[in-house]
């Protein structure tokens, strides 16, 4: 059963409903390949309202990263429509809408924490005053003040991403977009860091889409989880979760976290088929 997330309810703190930023009405796209077609996404019906954290899970190969690819304007759909804050992706961009994180750092390593965090300020035209303060406050909350003349390869793998997550965030996008960006990281780190950004979340509003294998992840981060699965590509489940807003890592072990897991887990198992 599909289930939009427009369809359950989305309520900012004061009980209003928020605002769409990002709808898809049955979206499909298929690669060509000397293989032969690939239907990485099939009728992909999804809306996620602004302040939303939505997780994508699903198998290998279940098209989650090409749906944030889509939405990031860096695929283009082969049918359906898709909005992004009411204009089209590529507008979206252009518009410095979103920010994506990698699953890899991807920071230039002849240059500094500070100035890889600069690097898209620098592009959009910021004056240089700006580009100091902007990387100052993300560099401040994604707790890297300290780092900010080092380069890349002097910090740990978890550093970096920190510092990915703050060159993402430092022209205020509404909007950020994370390809399994903790998937590379030790247990430890990855734990530290979804709280980190859970309170960066808590503090800037911003909407999240984030993909991610893992079902703990998903459940500790997401106010949605949205279950794929391959071949074709699509949307089996979307879940809204009943957690609080306030998750401190041993919600882990409470009941309603592991019910909540439990679920995902059953309809991965569902759609999932070996072949
Ligand atoms: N540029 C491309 N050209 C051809 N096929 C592609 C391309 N990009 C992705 N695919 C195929 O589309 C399908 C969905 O891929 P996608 O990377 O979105 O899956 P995923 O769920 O993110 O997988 P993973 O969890 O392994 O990262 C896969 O079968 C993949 O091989």
């Amino acid at each position: 059963m599909q289930q939009a997330v427009d369809n359950v309810v989305s309520l900012k703190p004061d009980g209003e409903r928020s605002r769409k930023l990002i709808d898809i009405k049955d979206l499909s796209l298929t690669f060509d390949t000397n293989d032969g077609p690939v239907h990485a996404l099939s009728h992909i019906d999804l809306s996620i309202r602004k302040g939303d954290f939505v997780s994508f899970i699903g198998p290998s190969g279940c098209g989650k990263t090409t749906l944030l690819r889509v939405i990031a304007d860096l695929e283009q759909q082969t049918s359906g429509k898709i909005s992004v804050e009411g204009t089209t992706p590529h507008e979206a961009r252009l518009n410095r809408l979103y920010g994506y994180v990698f699953q890899a750092p991807a920071l230039y390593p002849w240059r500094t924490i500070e100035g890889n965090c600069a690097l898209p300020m620098e592009i959009f035209g910021y004056g240089k005053d700006k580009q100091e303060v902007q990387a100052d406050k993300y560099l401040n909350l994604v707790g890297l003040d300290k780092f900010r003349k080092k380069f890349p390869w002097q910090l740990s793998g978890g550093m970096q991403q920190r510092a990915s997550i703050a060159r993402a965030l430092c022209f205020e996008p509404e909007l950020l977009l994370m390809d399994e960006p903790f998937g590379a990281l030790d247990e430890i780190t990855r734990d530290h860091l979804n709280l980190e950004l859970l309170k960066i979340w808590e503090q800037t509003g911003k909407t999240v889409v984030f993909v991610t294998h893992s079902i703990a992840e998903a459940v500790f981060l997401s106010t949605h989880i949205v279950v794929m699965s391959p071949r074709p590509g699509r949307i089996t489940r979307i879940i809204q979760s009943n957690l609080p807003r306030e998750r401190p890592l041993d919600i882990r072990d409470t009941p309603a976290f592991m019910e909540l897991a439990q679920e995902v887990r059953e309809c991965l198992a569902t759609d999932h088929h070996i072949d």
